[in-house]
């Protein structure tokens, strides 16, 4: 596969001081960002020595990159960073407006009504039912609540007359028990609709991590419960209210994890499953958590459970969220065009990669880091190893996760000596983070650093070079604050915990025998972000980043 239209030149100019053939490790920590010490910051609270150590560097071999809001091509600076553009970002080396920023535009200027995908669903309002289905909070990651009532409002503009609304609760993204409000809010904005005559209602819902939004194929059967729900209109939990339903089901589980229900008539009969004829968006814009729905909405052989009802329906995703597979076929939005990522470029100038995590982080360093593209560009250049994730668990109960294991097939790789780069994302601070369980984060973030330490004591072995960075802050502040930094408390007193990722800056750190006398961090690069990465990191493998890549953070002294 390659970039497809214009010609590429592939080649890369050498460097002209810094040599080819070392090992370069390239480790991501998932979810570890800077902040001031204190007990909430959970990366502070754990034993992390060598992260510690790597911070003796500073200001020459450890410094701060940004890693949220324009850095990494989100609408604003109130935009927290994530993983998706994190990896894009890294692996790109360029700044692409990304899928949340691509359909503000194309809502605001109506252009999302006039492509390709909103006409081909449109089709179907006369008869059929158009069902939305997505994450509904205002988190920014993989959606927003205020694109949803756009969409709701301009396509019962244009023509919908009858809309089901197949919700997922955050909690993830945005303060656990937030949910309660964001349904009450479309709520209130389908009654409106229906007072405008159009018929308008939720339809089913579930907690994101339980039902539909699994990523990476960890477990079919989270999208199965959600399928069996949105299309079949079964779940174990029935109601005829989609805000009682929340409220109810939150007695026993969190936004997150909300078991599937539907929302049901007085007969009983659910209101909204997904017949032939209708119309179906997926309304969220990245990409992870939607391609495993994408196959199941999309593909006609589909063996990964069985769906029962396979209904007749005309499928658009708001963007589409493999360029590979060229999954969905149609969208709303264009996706970004991220093309010549750093990985297609090494691997045509003789680099030889290894990228390795285990399921749930897995496509960040392969799927992501390739613009949203899966499989390999050149299979005999690269090798992509994915550690099985457990299943069925939050990770809080197994707060070491895969570290060890994607440390020592790290290590193995490095030790091969039969690749150039090996590439990690290791999870924990994040996974962990996002379960809100302090105790639990801090022994994830000992068991990240352990696992950076037997990535560096390999590459001290072959003479190799490390770059150590992050994709976004989380276990850094796990508590919401107030303006002057202060922890919030809810009306009963409870500490209000932060399970989302953070506005912070990362770390990234540079080192190892193999690293060249000189190497050192321009200090002419202080709003430095994640897309600088790349070329800095083509400059540690000899090369010279391609001119339209961010600058490269590094430069080279003559003592
Ligand atoms: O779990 C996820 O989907 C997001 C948070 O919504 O986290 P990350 O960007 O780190 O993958
Ligand atoms: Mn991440
Ligand atoms: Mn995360």
């Amino acid at each position: 596969m390659g970039s497809s239209g214009q010609q590429v030149s592939w080649k890369l100019a050498d460097h002209p001081t810094l040599p080819k053939g070392k090992t370069l490790a390239l480790i991501v920590l998932d979810g570890w960002g800077e902040d001031k010490p204190d007990e909430y910051n959970c990366i502070h609270v754990a034993q992390t020595p060598t992260m510690d150590s790597l911070k003796q560097g500073a200001p020459e071999k450890w410094r701060l990159i940004r890693a949220h809001g324009k850095a990494v091509g989100l609408p604003t600076e109130d935009d927290m960073g994530n993983s998706e553009v994190g990896h894009n970002a890294l692996g790109a080396g360029r700044i692409f407006a990304q899928g949340a920023k691509l359909v503000d535009i194309a809502l605001a200027s109506g252009k999302i009504y006039e492509g390709e995908g909103f006409k081909y669903i449109s089709e179907c309002f006369e008869k059929g039912t158009l069902h939305l289905i997505g994450l509904l909070s205002d988190g920014g990651v993989h959606s927003r609540l205020d694109q949803l009532q756009l969409l709701l409002k301009g396509a019962s503009e244009r023509g919908a007359k009858r809309i089901r609304v197949h919700i997922l609760t955050d909690g993830r993204d945005v303060l656990d028990g937030s949910s309660v409000g964001f349904v009450e809010t479309l709520e209130s904005d389908l009654a409106k609709l229906r007072e405008n005559g159009v018929d308008a209602q939720i339809a089913s819902g579930g907690g994101r991590m339980y039902v539909t939004m699994d990523r990476y194929e960890n477990d079919w059967d989270v999208v199965k419960r959600g399928w069996d729900a949105q299309v079949r209109g079964e779940a174990p939990h029935k109601f005829t209210n989609a805000v009682e339903a929340v409220k109810k089901l939150r007695e026993n589980a969190n936004d997150q994890y909300l078991p599937p229900f539907v929302i049901v008539d007085e007969n009983e009969k659910a209101v909204g499953p997904i017949e032939d004829g209708d119309a179906v968006v997926t309304f969220n814009f990245r990409a992870d958590r939607m391609v495993m729905l994408a196959k199941a909405l999309e593909y006609q052989d589909f063996d990964k459970f069985d769906r029962v009802k396979v209904p007749k329906i005309r499928y658009a995703g708001m963007l589409q969220y493999d360029g590979e597979l060229k999954l969905p076929g149609r969208y709303l939005v264009s996706p970004p065009e991220i093309d010549r990522t750093s990985g297609e470029y090494l691997v045509h100038n003789g680099v030889r990669t290894f990228a390795c995590s285990e399921t749930v982080k897995f496509g960040h360093v392969t799927f992501f880091w390739n613009g949203n593209r899966s499989g390999y560009f050149n299979p005999e250049m690269e090798e992509y190893v994915e550690i099985p994730s457990d299943v069925g668990i939050t990770f809080n109960v197994q707060p070491k996760m895969k570290a060890l294991e994607i440390g020592e097939k790290a290590r193995d790789a490095i030790l091969s000596r039969k690749f150039d780069q090996v590439r990690v994302n290791i999870p924990n601070g994040d996974m962990v983070g996002h379960t809100g369980d302090i105790q639990a984060t801090v022994v994830a973030c000992k068991a990240a650093d352990e696992a950076v330490k037997m990535i560096i004591d390999a590459i001290e072995q072959v003479g190799g070079i490390y770059v150590v960075t992050a994709d976004h802050g989380n276990a850094e502040d796990m508590v919401k604050r107030n303006k002057s930094g202060q922890p919030l408390y809810d009306k009963s007193g409870k500490l209000q915990i932060l399970t989302s990722h953070t506005c912070q800056p990362v770390p990234i750190a540079i080192g190892g025998p193999g690293l060249a006398a000189g190497v050192r961090f321009r200090n002419d690069v202080p709003d430095g972000g994640l897309a600088n990465v790349a070329a800095t990191v083509m400059n540690l493998h000899g090369y010279v980043a391609p001119n339209d890549y961010e600058p490269t953070l590094i430069e080279v002294v003559s003592n």
